[in-house]
């Protein structure tokens, strides 16, 4: 062995060791991230830093090499402030609304154990997602009754997000007061315009005045801040857990059917599942829309759904929205969208999931 040989043989021995050590500063760095998640503390700690590189300098016996290490150690440290991100933001997902509201239940449900992080618009969560700030977001797709969320829509069509799954949430609605008491003793109930119109045939023939609130969440949270008994609100029962109030009656709503579809977004695309689905323009022109549709169909596809909206800031102009059954990543697919891409004017995958 020549010098060179020799030499890297030693680098080889201490690079493993070194390995070996790196894996467990991360290990114990990850209880210094659950602990600063818990009590919500910076990840970078300047004086810490500081005091790790001072007393380790102290080890450093050749003189020459005290600067190195301080560069090193530093780096050490970067490195895991990369790391207590990245895990930090594993960990965090975006809803739009308010606490207790239906989409935070809908986040809570797909994922129980995380942080959830409220945001004041759908737009506010894609950023977030987009930005990397947080990891997934929540937002609602279609309402089984009154159909799509357009605003949802027209994101997934200018934001470079996909839908990775979807979630259906049973919209139930009760009614909720401070005390359990008859139906005949309720004074006021104070809930959402929707949820109201939910319960009509309930509400029907009852001598209750009925006041609008912006949310059920915050209907649930002002009556269990009053003093009056009497007055309820009408929101889901889990409002009910999260206010400390007692369910008068559950179920009031008309239809037992309704349903919130909701879509968790993410930066990076999910292949996998048995439905998909694209966004597609197309020139203005005569059966362009047919010969879309046609390159689905006659290649086998089942089109779930084709929903029609404008551009925004594009006025009178229109993107197609479209939900296939299917694998995206089979062969049979790709062909399919290969030959809608040339029909198309635009052509984005926008996620799959299991249905
Ligand atoms: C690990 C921590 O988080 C950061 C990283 C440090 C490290 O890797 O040693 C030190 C201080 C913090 O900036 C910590 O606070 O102890």
């Amino acid at each position: 062995m020549n010098k060179l040989e020799q030499a890297r043989v030693k680098i080889n021995e201490i690079d493993q060791a070194m390995a070996e050590l790196f894996e467990k500063r991360m290990h114990a760095v990850e209880d210094v991230i659950s602990y600063k998640q818990e009590h919500q503390m910076e990840v970078l700690d300047f004086s810490r830093e500081q005091q790790v590189i001072q007393k380790n300098l102290l080890h450093i016996q050749d003189e020459k090499l005290r600067s190195y290490y301080e560069e090193f150690i530093t780096d050490v440290m970067k490195v895991s402030r990369h790391y207590q991100h990245a895990t930090l933001i594993e960990k965090k997902i975006g809803y739009q609304g308010t606490y207790g509201a239906f989409s935070y239940l809908a986040a809570r449900a797909t994922f129980p154990d995380d942080e959830l992080i409220r945001f004041k618009s759908f737009e506010d969560v894609c950023k977030a997602v987009e930005s990397k700030e947080i990891r997934y977001g929540v937002i609602p797709l279609e309402n089984s009754h009154s159909g799509e969320v357009g605003e949802v829509s027209d994101l997934l069509y200018r934001y470079p997000l996909y839908i990775v799954d979807i979630f259906d949430l049973q919209v139930n609605q009760a009614l909720l007061a401070k005390e359990d008491i008859p139906i005949d003793q309720i004074t006021k109930i104070y809930s959402h315009p929707q949820a109201i119109s939910q319960c009509s045939k309930f509400l029907k023939g009852r001598n209750i005045e009925i006041i609008e609130f912006p949310n059920t969440a915050l209907a649930a949270e002002f009556v269990s801040k009053q003093e009056d008994p009497t007055i309820a609100a009408i929101a889901s029962k889990e409002a009910a857990q999260l206010f400390g109030l007692k369910i008068v009656e559950d179920n009031i709503q008309t239809n037992d059917d309704n349903t919130t579809r909701f879509a968790i977004v993410a930066k990076e695309a999910n292949t996998q599942g048995n439905h998909f689905q694209v966004i597609f323009t197309l020139a203005n022109k005569q059966g362009t829309l047919a010969q879309a549709i046609n390159s689905i169909a006659s290649r086998g596809f089942n089109m779930k759904s084709i929903k029609s909206r404008s551009i925004p800031q594009n006025a009178w102009s229109y993107y197609f929205q479209v939900e296939l059954e299917g694998f995206y990543e089979d062969a049979s697919t790709q062909a399919m969208l290969k030959e809608l891409g040339t029909v198309c004017r635009d052509l984005k995958y926008i996620g799959s999931y299991n249905k």
